[in-house]
């Protein structure tokens, strides 16, 4: 039986994707051979022993010590694009919310007393308060153009907005389904400048840390709306909120929660709601159950964050996945320890991203227990799995 660690709400149609006769699914498990999760913070949380794969049913993974992973020869999955939709539609959703005052309008509403004459008197003399403006000619800045950032870019355009974008590392994918109206920022600077929203679509990383700082909240128009989507982290949040104070900024609408935030009346904060559909939790979860297994089962890897794509079909016999550093003579002294066993190969792949490389090695024969002892303590090998 393969073990599968739960944290967080997987949703169950991907739990299902892990067939109870081979697999035992459970939030509490010991020696799990991979780890199913959502935001849970696997920092500083000892890595097991027998982990062989981490999958997190969702795009970000800085919950998780991906460099530690990949130092054990761990791969670790996410499901790229599989709840675009759905943060789409709430970044859509908070510039309207923005825009119309909504949520003061709604709370307003809600408090009114008296019958329905005097409600009604009330409302027409007190609704100017909540007057807003139209998405429709304004502005929008997308910083990001990933999954996320180009249906956003691309929705907004036939709200009939004005779309530019700033994304330093865009695939060739993202800007194939990109509009073609989408404008192209020079920089994040000339990005922020020139727009009505700003709207944040990257990963939560060094670079990214703070991106949006006093300076940059500065070079914002005045009356600017920022929304966060994306991380916390992203955004200095007193920054932002001085720029609330002094109505630099009309409003900041994200999905992250911190205790100023919460407080402040000019920004609307949601509780992480971006991926929480039905559908995004359910193609999130799928998929990554999928790929987790393909891997536990056949050492196959496909959207990974730290190892290469490695996808061969299965011949007849036993299968190797070995993963080490990325450096000259690996293959070589793999396949050396191979051929000193007497061991034959029917087929063989060997891929590098950054600093690991991954091999999968199919053989007709068992691979006695010292030969695989003789490969774990070659310098350099990470990981090493009979499949
Ligand atoms: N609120 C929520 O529930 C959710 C939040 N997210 C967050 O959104 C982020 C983006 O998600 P996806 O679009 O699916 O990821 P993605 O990987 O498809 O897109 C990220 C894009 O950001 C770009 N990028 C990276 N560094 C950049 C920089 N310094 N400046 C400009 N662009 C940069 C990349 O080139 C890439 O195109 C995730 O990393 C996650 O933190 C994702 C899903 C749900
Ligand atoms: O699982 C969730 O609800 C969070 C989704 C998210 O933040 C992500 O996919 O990066």
């Amino acid at each position: 039986m393969l073990k599968v660690l739960t944290y967080d709400n997987i949703s169950v149609a991907g739990l299902e994707r892990l067939p109870r006769d081979r697999y035992e699914v459970a939030s509490e498990i010991q020696h799990p051979d991979a780890i199913l999760l959502r935001s849970h913070n696997l920092h500083g949380v000892p890595i097991p022993e027998s982990v062989k794969a981490v999958g997190r049913a969702g795009a970000g993974v800085n919950n998780i010590p991906v460099a530690e992973y990949s130092k054990r020869g761990v791969p670790v999955f996410n499901a790229p694009g599989a709840n675009a939709n759905a943060v789409k539609e709430l970044v859509i959703a908070g510039m309207l919310l923005a825009a119309r005052n909504i949520c003061e309008a709604w709370d307003y509403a809600r408090q009114l007393e008296g019958g329905d004459d005097a409600i009604h008197r009330q409302v027409e003399k007190t609704k100017k308060k909540f007057a807003g403006f139209e998405l429709a000619g304004k502005t929008l800045g997308v910083l990001g153009l990933g999954a996320i950032g180009v249906r956003v870019a691309n929705a907004a355009t036939s709200l009939g907005m004005h779309v530019s974008g700033y994304d330093p590392l865009l695939t060739v994918e993202s800007a194939w389904q990109l509009s073609s109206s989408v404008a192209r920022a020079a920089s994040i600077d000339d990005l922020i400048a020139k727009v009505d929203f700003l709207t944040l679509h990257v990963p939560l990383n060094d670079q990214t840390r703070h991106l949006v700082n006093g300076a940059r909240i500065s070079i914002m128009r005045k009356g600017a709306v920022l929304l966060n989507f994306s991380r916390a982290g992203i955004v200095d949040d007193p920054r932002v909120i001085e720029a609330l104070d002094s109505g630099h900024l009309h409003a900041y609408v994200c999905d992250f929660p911190s205790r100023a935030m919460l407080s402040h009346p000019r920004a609307l904060v949601l509780p992480h709601l971006g991926a929480s559909t039905v559908e995004a939790e359910e193609n999130c979860a799928v998929l990554v159950a999928d790929r987790v297994r393909d891997f536990l089962e056949n050492g196959n890897i496909r959207y990974s964050v730290n190892f290469p794509d490695v996808v061969m079909s299965r011949t007849e016999g036993v299968r190797l996945g070995i993963a080490n550093e990325n450096v000259p003579k690996m293959v070589g002294q793999i396949s050396g320890a191979l051929a000193d066993a007497n061991l034959n190969i029917l087929d063989l792949l060997n891929k590098s991203r950054g600093e690991v490389a991954y091999t999968l090695i199919d053989l007709n024969t068992e691979v006695p227990a010292e030969t695989l002892n003789h490969i774990r303590g070659i310098k350099g090998v990470l990981s090493v799995r009979v499949i």
